[in-house]
This record gives C-alpha cells, structure tokens and sequence, in this order.
C-alpha cells in the first residue's frame, strides 16, 4: 500500500501498489476512483485469470456510458479494453502503465447486454508487455472490438516520482 496525504490526514491508498488492489466479489480490481464505491464505475463485474493464460471479464456497458442511441460512447469501449487488458499484468502480481493503445470498433456496443472482454500476453520484451483482447456480445460471441498495445512495467516509485515531476511543473 501506498500512502497520499489528504485533507483529513493520510489517506491509505489500497492497492496504490498496483499489486494488491481491493477487488469485489467477483475479483475485479479497483482503481483509484472506484474504491470509494466498491463497484467497477465501467461495468466489470467478474474478472478472473484463467489457466490458458487468458484473463476473462465480465461487463455490462452501463446506461450513463450512452453515446449514440442504445449503444456506447466509443471512449467507454477503449477506456475498458485499457482497463481490462491492464488489468492482465496485475493478475500476474506486476506493476505497469499503458504506453500504447490501439482500438477497433467492429460493432457498435449494446448498452446493458451482457459482454466478455478476453485479454491475452502475446509477448514480452524487455520491460514491455504486449497485450492483445477483444470483446465479444453474450452469448453469440460476436465481436464487437479488438485492441492491442503495450503496457510497462514500473516499479513501486513510479507514482511517486509523478508526484515530483508535477511539483516541479507548479513551481516553473
Ligand atoms: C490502485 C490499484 C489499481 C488497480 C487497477 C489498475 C488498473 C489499471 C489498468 C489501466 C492501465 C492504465 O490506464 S495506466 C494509466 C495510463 N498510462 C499512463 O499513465 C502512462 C503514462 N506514461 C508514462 O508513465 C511513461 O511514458 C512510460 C512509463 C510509459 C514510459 O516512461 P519512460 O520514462 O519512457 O520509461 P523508460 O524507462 O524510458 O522506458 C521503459 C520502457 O518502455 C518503453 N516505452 C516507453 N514509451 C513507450 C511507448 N509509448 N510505446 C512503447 N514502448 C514504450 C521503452 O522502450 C522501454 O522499453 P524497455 O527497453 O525497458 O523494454
């Protein structure tokens, strides 16, 4: 855990490691906003890493990621493919941050339909982590979006260091 400081003192930050983040019951992993309510804001319900290496989630698109009518927001649809694809290393207990994402919107995205995100490490070089995942509409399966890209690992003073790089930005 990491700690950050706040307006009533210390606030522990769960998970700010990246390594043992608070989960639901259905083992999603919570990022920072979410912690607070206890549920994945996207609609990840259940993420689970499976023994094929290929992590799977669960997910809804909720009412209030709505861009065109009954479908969603494009920025949803790449916000929970970084989300869930990211979520691939931490399974592995390893820290890293997206440096590259690409996106294909294949379909437009039901709004409230059940939905599975696949994630899968294609390789590793160096300190990077090349991952590929699609999504797919319940229980057709048919593909709605693929996406790939890249994620780096960090280790544990990576926020800190930001939070000195932003001191440095306020000061100029
Ligand atoms: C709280 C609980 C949460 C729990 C839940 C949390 C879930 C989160 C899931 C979502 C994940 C996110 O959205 S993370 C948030 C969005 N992403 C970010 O904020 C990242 C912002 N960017 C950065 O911090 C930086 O640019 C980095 C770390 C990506 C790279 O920094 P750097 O200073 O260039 O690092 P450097 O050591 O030089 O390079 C390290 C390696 O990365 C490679 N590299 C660097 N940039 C790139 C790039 N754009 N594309 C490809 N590769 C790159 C280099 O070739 C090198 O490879 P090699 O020679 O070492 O192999």
């Amino acid at each position: 855990m990491s700690t950050t400081s706040g307006a009533t003192g210390p606030v522990v930050r769960a998970g700010g490691d990246f390594q043992e983040p608070p989960r639901t019951p259905g083992g999603v992993a919570l990022c920072g906003a979410c912690r607070e309510r206890g549920t994945c804001r996207l609609g990840v319900e259940r993420e689970r890493l499976d023994e094929d290496g290929v992590a799977r989630f669960a997910l809804t698109c909720p009412r209030d990621q709505e861009g065109g009518p009954d479908v969603a927001h494009g920025g949803w649809t790449a916000a929970v493919l970084d989300d869930c694809l990211g979520h691939l290393p931490l399974l592995h207990r390893v820290l890293s941050v997206t440096a590259e994402l690409t996106v294909s919107f294949v379909k437009p995205v039901p709004v409230g339909r059940p939905l599975e995100v696949s994630a899968r490490v294609e390789r590793r070089e160096g300190s990077r982590w090349y991952i590929t995942g699609e999504m797919v509409l319940l229980p057709t399966r048919a593909v709605l979006a693929r996406a790939s890209g890249i994620w780096v690992t960090r280790d544990q003073g990576h926020f800190a260091r930001h939070a000195d790089w932003l001191a440095e930005q306020d000061e100029r």
